[in-house]
């Protein structure tokens, strides 16, 4: 199956799936954020502002940042590599291009995420090689190879978003982990 057949599919069964669990799926994922075993206070983690059926929520920013990490939002400039800037709450946030919630601070540069410990990245899918599928805008697989060695990628998905084998080229940065709402953080090996 195509790339653009997986994406299809994935986004119309997320469309599916009621507010109410979207919503229960959220508090998990942010409760595994701040168990202190994922991330740790003084740690800086690359967020993003979940749109759509997306996992996550804006009170999981907030957690996070009420744990005592320090929390990096990508902003969209252009078709290249994404630009950084500091959450710093919700009243903070200003609508971007594709229905995005973007940081209204100062841009940090396509070179800020250098400073994670932890990249949390928006996935539609990821496979047990840690090969994920996005939206197809390249966004991340041109940025993530700015990140420092030994900086976590954490594709954040929904438990049934964890294939055997998906469709990767060349180009695609593998992830190092996968975080979903029941079963947490797991590593690839
Ligand atoms: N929350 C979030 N932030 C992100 C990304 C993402 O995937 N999710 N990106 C990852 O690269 C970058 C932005 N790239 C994007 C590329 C395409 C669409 C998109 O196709 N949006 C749909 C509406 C959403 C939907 O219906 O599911 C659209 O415009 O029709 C969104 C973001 C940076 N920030
Ligand atoms: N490192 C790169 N340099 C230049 N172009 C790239 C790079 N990575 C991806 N692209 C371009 O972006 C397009 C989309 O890539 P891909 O299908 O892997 O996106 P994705 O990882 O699913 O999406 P995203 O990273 O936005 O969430 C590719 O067809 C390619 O043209």
């Amino acid at each position: 199956m195509t790339k653009w057949r997986w994406r299809k599919e994935l986004l119309s069964e997320r469309r599916r799936v009621p507010a109410s669990v979207r919503f229960e799926e959220a508090i998990s994922l942010s409760g595994h954020l701040t168990s202190g075993r994922v991330v740790r206070p003084g740690q800086t983690v690359c967020a993003f502002v979940p749109i759509a059926s997306e996992p996550g929520s804006v009170q999981m920013l907030d957690d996070l940042h009420d744990f005592g990490a320090r929390v990096l939002l990508p902003v969209v400039i252009g078709r290249g590599a994404l630009e950084w800037g500091w959450y710093a709450g919700k009243d903070s946030l200003v609508p971007g291009p594709y229905g995005l919630r973007e940081p209204n601070g100062e841009l940090l540069g396509v070179t800020a995420l250098r400073i994670a410990d932890m990249v949390l990245v928006p996935a539609l899918a990821v496979d047990r090689n840690g090969i994920r599928l996005g939206r197809g805008a390249g966004h991340y697989d041109q940025s993530l190879p700015l990140a420092s060695n030994g900086t976590e990628l954490v594709a954040v998905v929904r438990d049934q978003e964890i294939f055997e084998a998906l469709p990767s080229e060349p180009h695609d940065v593998r992830m190092s982990a996968v975080l979903t709402p029941n079963r947490g953080l797991l590593r690839f090996v």
